[in-house]
């Protein structure tokens, strides 16, 4: 059986990814939120709040996870990170099989990502697209987030791959330094390309 072309979409902290996604959704294109996945299983009622508790007392409550508190706890120390990744992403990659069998007709799906490259997700998508605005904007755009210091902001850049090096692996970059209508065309010429 035929399967879609799997287009992962990815790009560090603020560089437009979200809106990139909203553009392939309004264009058709199934999109796979991995953020939003997590966020709905870390809500009420989520299947991963008993886990998360049980790992790090006091960071749930009845709204499920205290996101706040839980990042304070782990943005900032690597091996509590890494045991709430051994959490999440087991339950997020059971997320996006279910995900692939519903669009299994589909000519192409989006796999939007945020640590396809950090976390080793380039090999389980057909190609890559970067998403990515010069230094300066990224900086403005996240700076500009209620709650973002310029130290929380260096501490999640730190982790995350270099945009340039995001860049240099994509198969297809997105800029979005410039207006959204131009970004909105490069998406559509892209999606033209990958299901011709
Ligand atoms: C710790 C949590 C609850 C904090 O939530 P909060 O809403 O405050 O932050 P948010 O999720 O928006 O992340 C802020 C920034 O950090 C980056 N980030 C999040 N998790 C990680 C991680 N494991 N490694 C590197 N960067 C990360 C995000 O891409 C984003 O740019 C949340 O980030 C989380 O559960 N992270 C672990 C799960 C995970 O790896 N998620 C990434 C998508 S699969
Ligand atoms: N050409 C453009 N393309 C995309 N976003 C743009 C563009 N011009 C301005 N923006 C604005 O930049 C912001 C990008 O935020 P967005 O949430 O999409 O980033 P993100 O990369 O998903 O961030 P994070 O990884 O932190 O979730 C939005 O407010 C968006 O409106």
């Amino acid at each position: 059986m035929s399967r879609p072309f799997i287009l992962g979409l990815t790009g560090s902290i603020g560089m437009g990814k979200s809106t990139v996604a909203a553009m392939f959704a309004g264009a058709g294109v199934p999109v796979f939120d991995a953020d939003a996945e997590v966020r709905a299983m870390q809500g009420a009622g989520g299947e991963l709040v008993a886990a998360i508790e049980a790992e790090f007392p006091g960071s749930t409550g009845p709204g499920g996870v205290l996101r706040d508190p839980l990042g304070a706890a782990v943005f900032g120390d690597r091996e509590a990170l890494a045991r709430l990744e051994g959490i999440v992403h087991p339950a997020v990659v059971r997320r996006r099989e279910a995900f692939l069998l519903e669009y299994a007709g589909a000519p192409l799906v989006v796999f939007d990502i945020p640590l396809l490259f950090e976390k080793g997700g380039a090999d389980r998508v057909d190609a890559v697209a970067v998403v990515s605005a010069p230094e300066d904007v990224q900086r403005a755009r996240v700076l500009a987030r209620p709650g973002m210091t310029e130290a929380k902001f260096a501490h999640i850049l730190s982790l995350q791959t270099p945009d340039a090096e995001k860049r240099a692996r994509a198969d297809h970059l997105i800029d979005t330094g410039s207006s959204l209508e131009e970004t909105e065309i490069a998406v559509e010429r892209l999606i033209a390309r990958l299901t011709a």
